[in-house]
């Protein structure tokens, strides 16, 4: 059932004559976790900033659990637990006094602010180190503070900027489960902005990829895929003992089995691209030619082809119109690509 949390109505910003936000439109439902992805300079930040309402649309419309974030942030504020990608603590206080000086801020009882901060820390994974001072935290384990002090607040939807920077590869998995986990449980909406495609791909249902202020894509991962690659969907390697021989004839076999688009070979693989799913198929076939198949792999279409896709589309269109600037672009996506 639709029930959105987060919508944007035709929102842009203006610095000057710079367009930092370009007519964004997005809905984000109930629940949901959304990956804003995008270079540096696309716009991410001020699009969240807007969503706070800590800096105001020029033109557009910003709506967060159904209040006006422009002209009510105060109520938006309370719903929205945000997190930036360097959260600020007292490093001399206790992590979980810390949490308790963050929970009086917002207005939680005296009689229930230990307890609750207490739980927090338990949920975030802290429990064991409540008690050691913030300042001798790991960078991982802030990340996880600051989540708690985020989450102090039974927040509606949570907004984060790279949250996982800085974290070692371990703390990145641990951290992710814990949003998913959130998540289900307690079908909070999140709103993460990255520039780590793998990690968005595993804890996104949906993802919107931006650039230069624009949503150029806005879906769940397998349907941009499908959209982008729909002519080579399925692209199989088929690896033989020796080199394949007699491949002109094999070739023509393959592209006569429906949905086949391109068959080519190099030494002992064979690659199938194909609309649909016709392993078995192409097995079959080998199989019956006498050959012998030492392994079989198909590829699958992850974030990251799909968001150089989308850069790649992007660049050629503004080359046909004849603008400049893609230089800086293409070493912004190498930066990316890293
Ligand atoms: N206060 C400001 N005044 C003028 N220009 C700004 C201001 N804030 C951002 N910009 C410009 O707006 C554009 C979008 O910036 P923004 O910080 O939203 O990008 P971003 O996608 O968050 O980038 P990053 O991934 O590097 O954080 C950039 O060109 C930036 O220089």
């Amino acid at each position: 059932m639709e029930n959105p949390v987060i919508e944007l109505m035709g929102l842009t910003k203006l610095y000057g004559s710079l367009k930092a936000v370009d007519n964004l439109s997005l809905t984000i439902q109930k629940g949901e976790i959304y990956g804003l992805l995008g270079p540096n300079g696309a716009g991410k930040t001020t699009t969240i900033l807007m969503m706070l309402g800590l800096t105001e649309p020029t033109s557009g419309k910003v709506t967060v659990c159904g209040y006006n974030a422009t002209s009510n942030p105060v109520a938006v504020k309370k719903k929205v637990g945000y997190m930036p990608d360097n959260m600020g603590f007292y490093d001399g206080m206790s992590a979980l006094d810390n949490l308790v000086y963050i929970g009086r801020l917002n207005g939680i009882p005296e009689s229930t602010v230990r307890p609750r901060a207490t739980e927090m820390m338990d949920l975030v994974g802290l429990g064991q180190a409540m008690n050691k001072k913030a300042g001798t935290y790991s960078r991982g384990m802030k990340q996880r503070l600051g989540l708690a002090e985020v989450l102090i607040k039974q927040p509606e939807v949570i907004i984060m900027d790279e949250p996982t920077l800085g974290i070692d590869p371990a703390g990145v998995s641990a951290f992710l489960s814990l949003i998913r986990q959130l998540s289900n449980q307690q079908n909070i909406t999140v709103l993460l902005s990255s520039h780590h495609l793998n990690q968005v791909q595993r804890v996104c249902d949906r993802v919107g990829i931006f650039v230069e202020g624009r949503l150029l894509a806005s879906d769940h991962i397998a349907r941009l895929s499908n959209h982008l690659f729909s002519r080579d969907a399925h692209v199989v390697k088929i690896t033989f003992d020796d080199q394949v021989t007699g491949w002109t004839e094999c070739q023509a076999g393959l592209l006569n089995i429906e949905g086949v688009t391109r068959a080519t070979v190099h030494e002992n693989t064979v690659e199938v691209s194909c609309t649909r799913n016709a392993t078995p198929e192409f097995v079959r076939y080998f199989v019956g030619k006498g050959l012998n198949i030492m392994g079989v792999h198909q590829k699958e279409y992850g974030l990251e082809e799909i968001y150089q896709r989308y850069f790649e589309n992007n660049l050629t269109e503004k080359e046909s119109n004849g603008k400049s600037g893609n230089l800086f672009q293409r070493s912004i996506f190498k930066k990316i690509k890293k």
